[in-house]
């Protein structure tokens, strides 16, 4: 489980406009939390995602995991997109062990932990299938297998589950849920979904119009383990209307910035 730290990260994006995507954001995230992401389209979520990741340097400011500078992308963290980019020619099986086998790790040492995480993902009956013959939700499942393999201390999830049809979606949720609850790894989830945000989050924080920064921090005290039942509870519409309201005054302030 990784501790991550930002301290006043700036990013300028210097294209023939140069684009400020990123204004001073703060925010600290303990070992083992799991915080969303909520913010308007552009405000800025990938671009913190993928700082944290270390595909992208911050302009300015520091970016910390475990204390220190965040370097190039790493195996110490799992980045999970909306599609899950898995080797069409390699079964599911062969995308799973194929990280750690690229690392050199002895097979001994993977084959367990891959079949555990299968299991985990409840693909345990599909590992000879090709990721042709699977559906978007398992594609997903194998993406996010095949990170977890590699033993992550954070994982990065940037709208995973945005392509998915309404019912797989919950499913998956449902799916991150169990598996976080197992693994405790952090976890930083990018969303444009509020109710995604509530059901999965210890903490949503919602971004303000670009350059972003971090608006608010909203705890979620719902008890764990949550579930989908929880969507229908009276704590969780709470919840949703002050996010509703503080994403409604981001919107506002995008208009009015883009006017
Ligand atoms: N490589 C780049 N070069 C120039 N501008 C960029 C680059 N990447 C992102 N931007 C700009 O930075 C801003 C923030 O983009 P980013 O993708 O981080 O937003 P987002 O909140 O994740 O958006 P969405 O919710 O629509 O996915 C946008 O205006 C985008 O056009």
């Amino acid at each position: 489980m990784a501790e991550i730290n930002l301290r006043q990260v700036s990013k300028t994006y210097f294209a023939a406009t140069p684009v400020r995507a990123l204004d001073s954001v703060d925010l600290d995230i303990a070992e083992g939390d799991f915080v969303a992401l909520l913010g308007p389209s552009g405000c800025g979520k990938s671009t913190l995602l993928n700082i944290l990741a270390g595909f992208e340097d911050a302009s300015e400011g520091s970016a910390l995991i475990d204390g220190g500078a965040i370097g190039k992308p790493g195996p110490d963290r799992g980045v999970v997109f909306q599609e899950a980019a898995l080797f069409p020619w390699l079964t599911v099986w062969e995308n799973v062990v194929f990280g750690p086998k690229m690392q050199g790790v002895p097979r001994a040492d993977y084959e367990d932990r891959a079949r555990e995480m299968l299991a985990t993902v409840g693909l345990t009956d599909f590992a000879g299938s090709y990721p042709a013959q699977l559906s978007g939700g398992m594609r997903q499942r194998v993406g996010i297998a095949r990170v977890l393999v590699m033993r992550p201390r954070a994982l990065l999830m940037d709208e995973p589950f945005g392509a998915l049809d309404a019912q797989t979606r919950m499913a998956m949720q449902e799916l991150l849920l169990t598996v976080w609850e197992k693994l405790n790894t952090t976890v930083v989830f990018v969303t444009h979904d509020i109710d995604e945000a509530i059901l999965l989050a210890g903490r949503v924080c919602v971004m303000t119009a670009r350059p972003a920064r971090i608006g608010r921090e909203i705890p979620i005290a719902l008890p764990r383990p949550r579930s989908i039942d929880d969507l229908t509870t009276p704590e969780f519409t709470r919840y949703k209307a002050e996010i509703m309201a503080e994403m409604r005054s981001a919107h506002r302030q995008a208009e009015s910035t883009a006017a």
